[in-house]
């Protein structure tokens, strides 16, 4: 094989916000108020305080109002409960994201299941789990719903096709699976304990890597001609004294040397991510205020 065409997720993305912006400005038409967006921060995390930030400007960017709430790394999980509760019950506010990992001693499931399931624009309350699981319409977790749109894009149809995630969190590997099944993609599960990994990825049509695990993914696991997306973001250290980069699960420099197509860190899966969650929001405005938005608008 040659050289995996690369799936540019940052382009996409941008193209996503660019339609998003335009359901805004007539949302605000036909609303008289702009879609809200809330984000919560608890602590000052670097890596987190970078991506609220960037969250804020793109929310801004498309025409939406950006609500963030900064709270220090103390704050009790009482008064967390209260904030999200005053989300959930202003009007101005279509979309809370309180963003993960939180302090220790806070119970994130406990705060996830008190935000208001129409405004959960991460799709990770139980019955956004759930209406995903049965096929209902509610709101499917970011990063899946960003890599199912890159692989559509990318290959068309997904029928029939055998795709292995690799990875089973809540957050990405279980819910992606979820996606594929429902694109009647052959779907594997595999995690740290799966037996012959890189035999079992070496059956994948279409491979989602989301690990943890800097640069697992070989070259020589990737059937040739396979479309790989990488959804990890993994700071390492680089070969630069005391600098630090991103890389992904899957080695890259192997991987595309054999895949068909592939995704970039940074550049592919991340860009999406944000860019979703914007979707999710507008999409979240539209039911809230009881206006209708076609099914394939967005
Ligand atoms: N409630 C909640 N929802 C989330 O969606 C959520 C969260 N908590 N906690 C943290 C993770 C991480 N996450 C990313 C979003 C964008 C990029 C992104 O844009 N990455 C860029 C690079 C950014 C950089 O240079 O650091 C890229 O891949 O090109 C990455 C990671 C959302 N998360
Ligand atoms: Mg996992």
């Amino acid at each position: 094989m040659g050289d995996a065409a690369i799936i540019d997720g940052k382009a996409f993305a941008e193209d996503l916000r660019a339609r998003i912006a335009d359901l805004a400005a007539r949302f605000e038409e036909t609303a008289g108020r702009k879609a809200g967006l809330a984000v919560v921060l608890v602590g000052e995390d670097p890596a987190s305080q970078v991506y609220v930030r960037n969250k804020g400007r793109q929310t801004v960017a498309c025409g939406m109002e950006s609500f963030e709430h900064k709270l220090p790394a103390e704050t009790s999980e009482a008064d967390l409960l209260a904030l999200v509760e005053r989300l959930n019950s202003d009007p101005a506010v279509d979309g809370i994201l309180v963003q993960l990992p939180l302090p220790a001693h806070i119970n994130e499931q406990k705060v996830i299941a008190t935000i208001n399931p129409d405004k959960d624009v991460d799709g990770f309350h139980v019955v956004n789990v759930g209406r995903l699981a049965t096929g209902l319409p509610g709101f499917v977790p970011c990063t899946p719903l960003g890599c199912v749109m890159l692989l559509k894009d990318r290959l068309g149809s997904l029928s029939g096709l055998d795709a292995v995630v690799i990875g089973r969190s809540n957050i990405v590997g279980k819910p992606m699976a979820q996606l594929l099944t429902a694109e009647s993609c052959t779907v594997t599960i595999a995690h740290s304990r799966t037996k012959n990994l890189p035999e079992v990825v070496r059956r994948a049509d279409i491979v989602v890597a989301a690990v943890g695990r800097p640069e697992m993914v070989k070259g020589d696991w990737i059937k040739p001609g396979a479309t790989v997306i990488d959804v990890g973001i993994n700071r390492v250290p680089s070969a630069e004294e005391g600098k630090s980069k991103l890389v992904g699960d899957v080695d890259f420099a192997s991987a595309s040397e054999v895949a068909g197509a592939i995704t970039p860190v940074p550049g592919g899966v991340g860009p999406m991510t944000i860019a979703v969650l914007l979707r999710n929001t507008i999409v979240a405005a539209h039911r809230n205020a009881g206006i209708a938005l076609a099914e394939d608008a967005i």
